[in-house]
């Protein structure tokens, strides 16, 4: 974030507990204007309830928030007016058509009737909704359902929208759609706060990620920035005999050997250079390989590091939270000190 960019949606030390449960246990979120910020987390992690209080859909027992330039503490109503949210449980009433939700919608947001009709066509028309537009939502799919939901939410033009999981159980086409969707929305200048179970939807969609656990966000980054939190990356040779593998092992200093799979694991960062390198030694020493891949660290790899591993990830969020912002080669990152 540059420093000049608006703030869509600034929190500081935001707690909320439910009897001896504490949920959130002070996170600090800041998302720039335009942009989609994903809140990832284990299930009860405490994602809906970040949500519910930065949409003032409940209250927090402590914390400031602003969102979209309303300061919740005196500006709910001014919230309310700025934002969208689509939550895990659909608002639409099965007793009206999907065009119908969508007027009612309008109505509910005091848009003048002509205007009303002018964005319900539109929205129809946006989600592929225009044949289903007269039909009981109760015989959509999932997805139609979905989409129709997120129209509902964009009849009133927010410029803020919270998205709690809006994918969840949808095959994987229609995600495609919806993510289609978001996207626009944000080439429009929408700013989306997301949670998600996904991390394939967090990699493909938020310019920048939190991960939730046990109350704290114990990281916080671009994708790119938290998978090179974790160490993992390596490049796998296969060999079709053992002395091979036993020659190629004093080769690379540092790997690993799987002996029952005539495999080495040698570690690297994936790029094309160490990958380049990789083949050279392996030309100068004349060792032939069966097979080669590249893996390099997924999301998977980060949310089982960091949330698998509470204690370690604790030590260093105790001060406050992970940044990945200043983090360049960050293999020993989680006993990292917080940088912000
Ligand atoms: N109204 C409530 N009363 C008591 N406990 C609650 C209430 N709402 C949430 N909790 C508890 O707070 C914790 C966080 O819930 P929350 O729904 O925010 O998690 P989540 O990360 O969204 O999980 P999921 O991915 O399963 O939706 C859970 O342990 C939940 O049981």
């Amino acid at each position: 974030m540059t420093p000049d960019q608006p703030t869509a949606i600034a929190a500081t030390g935001l707690r909320k507990s439910y009897g001896e449960q504490t949920v959130l246990d002070g996170i600090d979120i800041t998302v720039p204007e335009g942009t989609v910020f994903a809140l990832l987390g284990p299930n009860g992690a405490g994602k809906t309830t970040a949500v519910q209080i930065l949409s003032t859909l409940i209250e927090a027992d402590g914390g400031t928030v602003r969102v979209a330039g309303h300061d919740l503490a005196t500006d709910a109503d001014g919230i309310r007016g700025a934002i969208g949210v689509t939550g895990q449980f659909s608002a639409v009433d099965n007793l009206l058509t999907g065009e119908e939700n969508l007027l009612l919608m309008a109505d509910l947001n005091h848009l003048p009737r002509a205007e009303g009709r002018r964005r319900t066509a539109e929205l129809l028309e946006r989600f592929d909704l225009v044949d289903a537009a007269e039909k009981n939502p109760m015989t959509y799919s999932g997805g139609m359902r979905r989409k129709l939901d997120l129209a509902m939410t964009l009849v009133g033009d927010p410029k803020v929208i919270f998205l709690d999981e809006p994918t969840t159980g949808l095959d994987p086409r229609t995600r495609r759609i919806m993510w289609d969707a978001i996207r626009g929305l944000v080439a429009g200048g929408v700013t989306i706060f997301l949670t998600t179970q996904y991390l394939e939807e967090a990699d493909e969609l938020a310019d920048r990620i939190a991960l939730l656990d046990h109350g704290h966000i114990v990281a916080e980054g671009t994708s790119a920035e938290l998978k090179r939190l974790i160490p993992g990356g390596h490049i796998r040779l296969e060999f079709a005999d053992p002395d091979e593998l036993d020659q190629a092992a004093r080769t690379f200093a540092g790997s690993t050997r799987d002996d029952a799979a005539l495999a080495l694991q040698v570690p690297s960062d994936g790029d094309v250079n160490s990958l380049r390198a990789v083949l050279d030694h392996l030309d100068v020493a004349s060792i032939e390989v069966t097979n080669l891949t590249v893996h390099t660290p997924d999301l998977d790899d980060v949310f089982l590091a960091l949330t698998g591993r509470p204690t370690e990830v604790r030590s260093s969020a105790g001060a406050g939270h992970q940044s990945a912002e200043t983090t360049d080669t960050a293999a020993d990152s989680t006993t990292k000190e917080t940088v912000r």
